[in-house]
């Protein structure tokens, strides 16, 4: 297993270009599914993930070539409407083939996918929304067996609350549906939005994406489009929050403002300066006292769960206390105890944390226990004294896209320990 060595205190310079959205990415390749035609994506981010989920695709048929960051997926024939638990065990995105398999050939058989380290994340919103489409689910030995005989009708769905997951995947199967789907109370994540572009682009009727209604007319077949994938609102906020803890300027290239939701105005609160140029969106933060600021996570716009444990790193040297509440996931804390070895002053009560803000961070051993949480000890071991030892890198390489790279570029002193065996 890869370790990154980290040597604090250096300030960040110069320009990093944001990578295309794992989280859209992931979504719109499982699209492909929905189409006989060449589907041609731009911005995919060569990260773990994508790589777990083309050995998916691959198993139901898929043909796919990538140059650079241009991936052409080919779903000419599905060959096999089976995702069995070997692959999707390793990446719960994997999960959304089942509605595409579903809506195109009638049926589909597909591993659950288990829960995970920051929560129990079940899968019963997804399920209710294809029965109510006329689906009949089983669940056997471990799997979601579908049906659906003369196709997948369209419905009235509503969500009891917020899910990105159920909202894009249900989004997805009702473009071959018959007649027409609404989905209340739907996710409204920039991510959503880029595939509702996507759909649309292969043909299908999507409306409302970015709001809380969304309201989908089946089609008779989708068609190959090319479609190139959002920025990535999390890397890109990262990045920003590394500036925000230790100081210094950089143009995130392909950045906007907006993907950021309510997460811009609160590292503006707590000392950052952005600002948007026609190339990305400039982040800066010059010898300011890093200001407390209290969050709570919440869907989009509001402030992501997915730069939470980044926003506690920044947090850590703040000039007061701030609290983080997270409602989204219910074990979304483990960066904690490993903050905590670098010297920051963090309780946790539930589901929220009071941080404390110290005056400086000393680097030591850590270990990283899930992506964002890695990313927020990459944070606090750029603004800590001395070396930083993080392990369990693979956890980064499922979602940030040549992190040691890209921050050796603009001036961190970081370096990647290759695991010999
Ligand atoms: C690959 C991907 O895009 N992952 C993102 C996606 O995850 P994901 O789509 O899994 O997250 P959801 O929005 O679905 O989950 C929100 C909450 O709803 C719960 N839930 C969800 C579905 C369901 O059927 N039943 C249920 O109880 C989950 O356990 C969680 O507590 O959105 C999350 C919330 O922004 C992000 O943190 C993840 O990075
Ligand atoms: C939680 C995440 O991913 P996943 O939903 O794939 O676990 C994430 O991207 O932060």
């Amino acid at each position: 297993m890869d370790k990154l060595a980290i040597i604090g205190g250096r300030e960040l310079y110069g320009e990093l270009r944001i990578s295309g959205a794992k989280n859209s990415a992931l979504k719109v390749m499982a699209a492909c599914l929905l189409t006989d035609g060449k589907l041609i994506l731009d911005e995919v981010p060569d990260l773990a993930d994508a790589r777990q989920l083309l050995v998916l695709l691959e198993n139901h048929g898929v043909q796919w070539t990538r140059e650079g960051a241009r991936l052409t997926l080919d779903a000419g024939t599905i060959t096999s409407t089976t995702a069995p638990y070997e692959i999707v065990r390793k990446m719960r995105a994997s999960f959304n083939v089942l509605g595409p398999i579903l809506a195109r050939e009638g049926q589909a058989k597909v591993s659950l996918p288990g829960g995970c380290a920051i929560g129990a994340r079940p899968v019963d919103l997804h399920l209710d929304a294809f029965r109510a489409m006329g689906a009949d689910i089983e669940l056997e030995e471990g799997y979601v067996l579908a049906e659906a005989k003369g196709g997948l009708k369209g419905a009235e769905v509503e969500f009891p609350f917020v899910s990105v997951g159920a909202t894009e995947h249900v989004m997805m199967a009702a473009t071959l549906a018959k007649g027409t789907t609404v989905l209340k109370n739907a996710a409204r994540e920039p991510e959503i939005v880029d595939l509702g572009d996507c759909l649309r682009a292969m043909g299908a009727k999507v409306e409302g994406d970015g709001t809380d209604t969304i309201t989908i007319t089946g089609v008779d077949r989708l068609e190959g489009t090319t479609h190139e994938v959002v920025a990535d609102r999390i890397e890109m906020g990262s990045y920003a929050m590394a500036v925000g803890a230790v100081g210094g300027e950089l143009l995130l290239e392909r950045g906007r403002r907006d993907l950021l939701g309510t997460a811009a105005a609160v590292m503006e609160e707590s000392g950052l300066t952005l600002k948007e140029e026609e190339r990305g969106l400039r982040v800066s933060r010059w010898g300011t006292p890093t200001v407390s600021t209290s969050v709570t996570t919440e869907p989009y716009p509001g402030f992501a769960t997915d730069l939470q444990a980044q926003y506690m790193a920044l947090m850590a040297k703040g000039d007061g206390e701030a609290t983080i509440k997270e409602t989204i996931f219910e074990n979304r804390f483990m960066h904690v105890p490993e903050l905590r070895r670098l010297g920051a002053d963090i309780d946790v009560d539930g589901r929220t944390a009071t941080v404390r803000g110290v005056k400086r961070l000393k680097g030591a051993p850590v270990m990283a226990t899930d992506l964002r949480a890695s990313m927020s000890l990459i944070i606090a071991a750029l603004c800590a004294e001395g070396q930083t030892m993080i392990s369990r890198v693979y956890h980064l390489d499922r979602g940030f896209e040549k992190l040691d790279d890209k921050l050796r570029s603009v001036g961190a002193l970081i370096e990647r320990i290759k695991d010999e065996d």
